[in-house]
């Protein structure tokens, strides 16, 4: 009997009740359904809307990541409430509100109870789902870990694994003879591996050799999260013997032995433990002071926790970065010249040089504003959560207690009201004069978050993509492939459906450019001005290349519009028979090799008889 009455209230009185006394404020919403709540509505249109691909240069990605939102904002008003199953859900979009909300007393708000499956991944233990007392602990334990002094070491970990990608590339494409001056990369495969190997490298002393288990597994269970986010969650569920239930156990287990082999050989191996993220937990277990102290079982979780949160997003935001950059050609000119200036051309950054794109100044400089830009239109994090303990009052609104309040960021930092009438306009000077400028709203880029529970890892994001970006423009200029297809959707983070295909063209002047031109056949004559490329065109045909006047190789030349022309004669010390000669009157060495490596795509192209 009692069962039923329990039955009763989850399934039918408690929707019934909450609908009337949200209705009364005037906040609307889809009807709720018997135990799945709007769960059929929401699955059916993010399945719909994934089969949609955007023009590349739309960055309007709201209604194709959250399609369900889209339709019931336009239906219901910004505030309005759904459910998830049983589970009443209140979104809100008003920038004050949400300041409000995240500096308030955590005896009212505290983050929303999520699915076990998730806390599979990030681990309950961890900063990110403790509250309380043992939140507090955890931050203080942690901070340090993340100080400017820590942030500098970690800065030559940061460098290394970068050179380390950026050297296998090299090797790929002398390898790979077709491919030439191009090389073909999935940026989002790229930036995955290399943050995971920052993260491992830098906070817990291992590398990607090592760490590799923890990501691949964290990496499937991700899969298995968002399989079971389409599924209607029933408490106790979880401990079914279902196929993904095992699978998930099966994964957890995995990781849980990972994680602990690195802990492990860290006991073995060290005295001290060392200062990073790793040995700075390890030494805590050891304290005598309870508010210090963290236990075994806890810092296993923490690693999972940080392996997670170290990689996933970071690897988005550069990934989204370079997207940005490769559609807006001239802001990409813009960032290498700044990094030239700022931190050489040829010389490895080190974080001194690093220290120039500091973060003091962080809004003055041009890098600066485009991560924010990127990080406004597609920032990983697409919404915050938080659960009302109790009947709570927010601004003009009465919250009962169990709601999960849902922040949409990604709506809200493109919100016109807010940002203006370019909102969807990729528009970095919009950072001009800082961040709390940039809109009519001090709190209007909510990224990091704001208040206590604001990103913890927030300067080890930003300086490491500030490296990986520097050392990037210092070698190579990136455009987009033409088969990359604008599909961001939302896989816990805001992540490309399909990847982010991308052409790398090497962007050095002098010793690497002639190397590279003498490795793909193309010779080179002494002589910098006029820049003479050989290339192997069948003998007597005469070759046109037209630069549109708005790609950027464009300002250098004399007129809007140079047309080349072939010399029908032939050093024949240098080149074989049936070498023609191009000359690129005009144009500086860098752009030339551009044009070649970009021949026939970027290009009208046209070869006819003489
Ligand atoms: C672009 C990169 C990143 C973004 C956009 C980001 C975003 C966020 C946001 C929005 C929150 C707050 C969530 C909330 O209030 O509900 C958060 C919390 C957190 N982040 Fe990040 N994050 C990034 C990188 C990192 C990195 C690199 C680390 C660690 C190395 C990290 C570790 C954490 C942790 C542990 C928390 C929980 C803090 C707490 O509850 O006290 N994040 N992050």
């Amino acid at each position: 009997m009692e069962i039923i009455y329990d039955a009763f209230m989850i399934l039918v009185w408690r929707p019934f009740v909450l609908t009337r006394r949200f209705k009364k404020q005037g906040i609307l919403g889809p009807k709720y359904r018997i135990l799945y709540g709007n769960l059929s509505e929401m699955n059916r249109m993010k399945r719909e809307s994934q089969l949609l691909i955007l023009d590349r240069s739309s960055h309007d990605i709201f209604p194709r990541v959250f399609p369900h939102y889209h339709q019931w904002m336009s239906l219901y008003g910004e505030t309005f409430l759904y459910w998830d199953g049983t589970e009443p859900m209140l979104c809100i979009s008003d920038p004050e509100l949400v300041k409000q909300m995240l500096s308030s007393n955590s005896d009212f708000f505290v983050r929303a109870k999520i699915r076990p499956e998730f806390l599979k991944i990030v681990g309950s233990k961890g900063l990110t789902f403790l509250e309380g007392v043992d939140w507090a602990r955890h931050r203080r334990i942690l901070n340090p870990a993340f100080s400017i002094d820590r942030l500098k070491v970690m800065t030559k970990v940061m460098v290394d694994c970068t050179l380390r990608m950026l050297d296998e590339w090299s090797n790929q494409r002398s390898d790979d003879k077709t491919e030439k001056l191009l090389m073909k990369k999935d940026m989002d495969t790229e930036f995955r591996r290399l943050t995971a190997d920052i993260i491992a490298t830098a906070a817990f002393g291992s590398s990607y050799a090592q760490g590799i288990e923890v990501f691949r597994t964290q990496q499937e269970l991700e899969k298995c999260c968002v399989l079971s986010l389409a599924n209607l969650f029933l408490p106790g569920t979880q401990y079914l013997p279902t196929p993904l239930n095992f699978r998930i156990w099966k994964l957890d287990r995995k990781m849980k032995n990972s994680v602990k082999k690195i802990v492990d050989s860290r006991l073995e191996s060290e005295t001290d433990y060392g200062d990073d993220l790793l040995g700075i937990m390890l030494k805590s277990c050891e304290s005598e002071r309870k508010e210090r102290k963290l236990s075994i079982e806890e810092i296993i979780d923490e690693c999972k926790n940080f392996f997670f949160a170290g990689y996933e997003n970071n690897s988005n935001l550069l990934t989204w970065t370079t997207m940005l950059l490769s559609l807006h050609q001239d802001w990409q000119e813009k960032l290498r010249e700044e990094v030239f200036k700022e931190c050489g051309k040829d010389e490895t950054p080190n974080s001194d040089t690093l220290s120039k794109l500091k973060l003091e100044h962080v809004y003055a400089l041009q890098m600066n504003m485009v991560f924010m830009e990127s990080l406004r239109l597609y920032g990983p994090v697409s919404f915050l959560t938080r659960e009302a303990l109790k009947d709570s009052k927010l601004g003009h609104l009465e919250i009962p207690k169990g709601t999960t309040i849902i922040f949409p960021l990604l709506k809200m930092h493109r919100d016109k009201l807010i940002w203006g009438s370019d909102a969807h306009k990729f528009n970095p000077l919009r950072f001009e004069n800082g961040v709390s400028r940039a809109a009519n709203h001090p709190n209007a880029l909510l990224t990091f978050s704001i208040g206590p529970r604001a990103c913890i890892g927030q300067n080890f994001a930003m300086i490491e993509a500030k490296t990986v970006l520097t050392m990037l423009l210092q070698r190579f200029r990136l455009n987009l492939s033409d088969e990359y297809k604008h599909a961001p959707m939302d896989h816990l983070t805001v992540m490309p459906q399909y990847g982010v295909p991308t052409r790398a063209v090497l962007s050095t002047e002098t010793e690497t450019m002639k190397s590279v031109l003498l490795e793909t056949e193309m010779a080179w004559t002494a002589s910098w001005w006029p820049w003479k490329v050989w290339t192997q065109l069948p003998n007597k045909l005469s070759q046109t290349l037209t630069v549109p006047s708005e790609h950027p190789v464009a300002k250098y030349l004399e007129v809007p519009i140079q047309v080349t022309h072939v010399t029908p004669s032939c050093n024949k010390n240098s080149r074989e028979e049936g070498s023609q000669m191009i000359s690129f009157l005009s144009i500086p060495p860098v752009a030339a090799i551009g044009m070649v490596a970009e021949l026939g795509e970027n290009f009208t192209h046209s070869t006819e008889s003489v």
